[in-house]
């Protein structure tokens, strides 16, 4: 086997594989990975997509990414969420068969010839000319141009069962113990995070009978538009915490190691654990979960929403006091895990350390949570390492191109201070960045970026014609002197309703004719949404280049430390970090138009 490639990749999660999958379209990658068996797990829930998620899977597969296909080739259960609400917010979330989305994810990257795998914990990186060392543990130094760092939880990974912890990336493997040193004396300073899980319980102690069913929907949809073959093969479940739950958890939360200080690290907190929600929220007499199954052949179900890290005797007798759970047998008990990560602020917007050029950054070690997130991230990272090993020139994703793009922005400009989740909110003009047309959105990019073939760009190009030839048909057509399109404006009328009014459209899919109502009944939202985008892209033309912020002697104090920590290369980026206020854009344009642009290196 080679012993240097042009992109190195530390760790096989979500973040590892798209990373690597991305790079290997631009020359030869080297996955590293402390066990390949582990290649594609995943820890946590076993689905895929919902709010603010779904987005970014259908972005990474318009991106030529894996999760999708991945998602749709092991799906279980599928539903639409929001499906009655507009279509900014709908999200499609996937169940998966656990134990087969790894395998299939190993079947897509072991197939790849561009692509090693290398068995071995990464334990420290040293700069070697234009190139990255990577030394193992074992001794062995495997160079590349460009190193991505996708190392989840394991970075002097500490897992909490109670109060008693162990040195753990996560439950039963090893933490990565070395790596956070090299990170540190490159520059970086690390903060602790920590995270949780819920229980596993064994399928066969459940009393399913006595749960509310979820049905999965009947026609189910997909992230690559062929729903995979047992899309809608189980339903999920869901029961609720009862007066007993909440009152043994205030019974016992000095067992909590959050509660009795021992984890240091800050939490997600739009995925509380069990406690923190019966504490934050006493006043509500009880909380939704959700029970979701692992497979079709079910051996375990998931407690989403019962993450706690208290010890397990106290789970057993917490677990058996939720409706239906009365006999239930725990089989992996939840715990917490506290883990280092890379302050996202002192990355580029390409995810390259500041400090260590070469050096990449994504997934969970840069302060996300989620399987999304991390695959948003590993496909950015991989395509800058890769493009810079192959000596091409950086290209960006911009804020208004959607998910990904709010995500970089939010995390390099703005920081977060406890694990990011993506949520739609966060997203200013979601009504033009729909999972509905990710395609339209980034298939030409992705081709630029070099990521998609010419055959798809033809093919999404194909797609948005036949869309537009509907909405042309609509536009000629009339019924009562009132056209086609107008009638669909209507709230209560539906494509399928125009139709009965006797107009005709072409032939299109189910995607196609979605595509055109939703493009209809929106056209207003769409149009004013488009002209405030517009005027907001003239502020992130404005390129800062290498201005020094010390020579804009108008500027605030505070907005010049923030400038010079986040160095934006654009007004439009300038203007979103918290601190620079209005005057200091005022300040910074004043001093672009007058001329006066002053070199850091002048
Ligand atoms: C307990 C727990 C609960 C979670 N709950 C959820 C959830 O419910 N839903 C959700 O969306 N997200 C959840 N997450 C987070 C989710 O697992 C991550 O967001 C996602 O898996 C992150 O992907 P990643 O690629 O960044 O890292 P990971 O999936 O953690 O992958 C890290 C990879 O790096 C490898 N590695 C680490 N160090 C080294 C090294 N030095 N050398 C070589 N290889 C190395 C590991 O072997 C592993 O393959 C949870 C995580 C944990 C651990
Ligand atoms: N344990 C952790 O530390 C951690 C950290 C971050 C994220 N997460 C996970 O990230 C995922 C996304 O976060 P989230 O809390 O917003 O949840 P989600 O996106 O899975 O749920 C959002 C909505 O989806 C629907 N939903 C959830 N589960 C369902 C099911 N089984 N069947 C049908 N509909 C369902 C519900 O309407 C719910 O309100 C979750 O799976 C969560 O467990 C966990």
């Amino acid at each position: 086997m080679a012993t240097r490639w042009n992109v190195i990749v530390i760790g096989g999660g979500h973040a590892g594989i798209e990373a690597a999958w991305a790079a290997r379209n631009f020359g030869s990658v080297a996955l590293v990975v402390t066990n390949p068996d582990t290649i594609g797990r995943m820890p946590c829930n076993p689905a895929v997509g919902g709010p603010g998620k779904s987005q970014l899977v259908f972005e990474v597969h318009a991106l030529g990414g894996l999760m999708g296909r991945v998602a749709d080739d092991t799906a279980i259960h599928t539903r639409m969420l929001n499906a009655s609400k507009g279509p900014a917010v709908q999200s499609l979330r996937v169940q998966n068969e656990r134990d087969e989305y790894a395998t299939r994810a190993q079947e897509y990257v072991l197939g790849t010839a561009a692509l090693d795998i290398v068995r071995g914990e990464a334990a420290a990186l040293e700069r070697d000319g234009d190139d990255w060392t990577v030394v193992t543990t074992d001794g062995r130094r495997l160079r590349a141009r460009s190193v991505v760092l996708a190392t989840g939880t394991f970075l002097r990974g500490q897992t909490w069962y109670g109060r008693a912890s162990r040195p753990e990336g996560r439950q039963g493997e090893p933490p990565s113990r070395f790596l956070s040193s090299t990170l540190e004396r490159g520059g970086h300073v690390l903060k602790r995070y920590k995270t949780g899980t819920p229980p596993r319980i064994r399928a066969d102690s459940v009393r399913f009978e006595d749960l509310m069913e979820l049905p999965a929907d009947a026609d189910p949809r997909s992230f690559g538009g062929r729903p995979g073959p047992r899309a809608a093969s189980t339903p999920t479940w869901q029961t609720y915490t009862t007066p007993r739950t909440h009152e043994l958890i205030q019974d016992n939360l000095h067992e909590s190691p959050m509660y009795a200080g021992d984890i240091e690290g800050l939490g997600p907190r739009y995925c509380p654990s069990i406690e923190d929600k019966v504490v934050r929220f006493a006043h509500h007499e009880r909380h939704l979960l959700f029970v979701e199954p692992d497979g079709r052949e079910t051996s375990e179900v998931y407690l989403q929403g019962f993450s706690s890290s208290l010890p397990p005797r106290l789970q057993d007798e917490l677990v058996r006091t939720l409706p239906g759970f009365e006999a239930a047998v725990v089989q992996r008990y939840a715990y917490a895990v506290e883990y280092d990560v890379v302050d996202s602020r002192e990355l580029t917007l390409n995810l390259e350390s500041r400090f260590l050029p070469g050096v990449f950054l994504a997934g969970q070690v840069v302060g996300t949570s989620g399987y999304e997130e991390a695959a948003a991230q590993g496909l950015v990272a991989g395509v800058a390492a890769a493009r810079r090993a192959a000596d091409l020139p950086e290209l960006f994703f911009q804020r208004a191109q959607g998910y990904l793009g709010v995500l970089l922005d939010d995390l390099v400009l703005r920081g977060s201070d406890e694990p990011y989740r993506m949520m739609t909110s966060r997203v200013e003009h979601r009504l033009l960045v729909r999972q509905d047309n990710a395609d339209e959105r980034l298939t030409n990019f992705g081709h630029v970026l070099g990521v998609v073939g010419e055959s798809e760009v033809e093919r999404v190009g194909a797609k948005y014609a036949r869309i537009e030839s509907g909405m042309a048909a609509l536009r000629q057509q009339r019924v009562n002197g009132v056209t086609g399109d107008a009638w669909l404006r209507r709230p209560e009328m539906s494509l399928a309703d125009v139709e009965a009014l006797g107009m005709t459209l072409p032939e299109l899919n189910r995607d196609e004719r979605e595509a055109v109502e939703i493009r209809v009944k929106y056209a207003g939202y769409i149009e004013r949404t488009k002209r405030q985008l517009e005027a907001e892209a003239s502020s992130d033309s404005v390129e800062l280049g290498d201005l020094d912020f010390h020579a804009v002697p108008a500027l605030s104090l505070e907005a010049r430390e923030k400038l010079e920590r986040a160095r934006p290369r654009t007004l439009g980026q300038a203007a979103r970090l918290p601190g620079v206020r209005h005057s200091d854009i005022s300040a910074l344009l004043v001093h672009l138009k007058s001329g006066k642009r002053v070199s850091r290196e002048t």
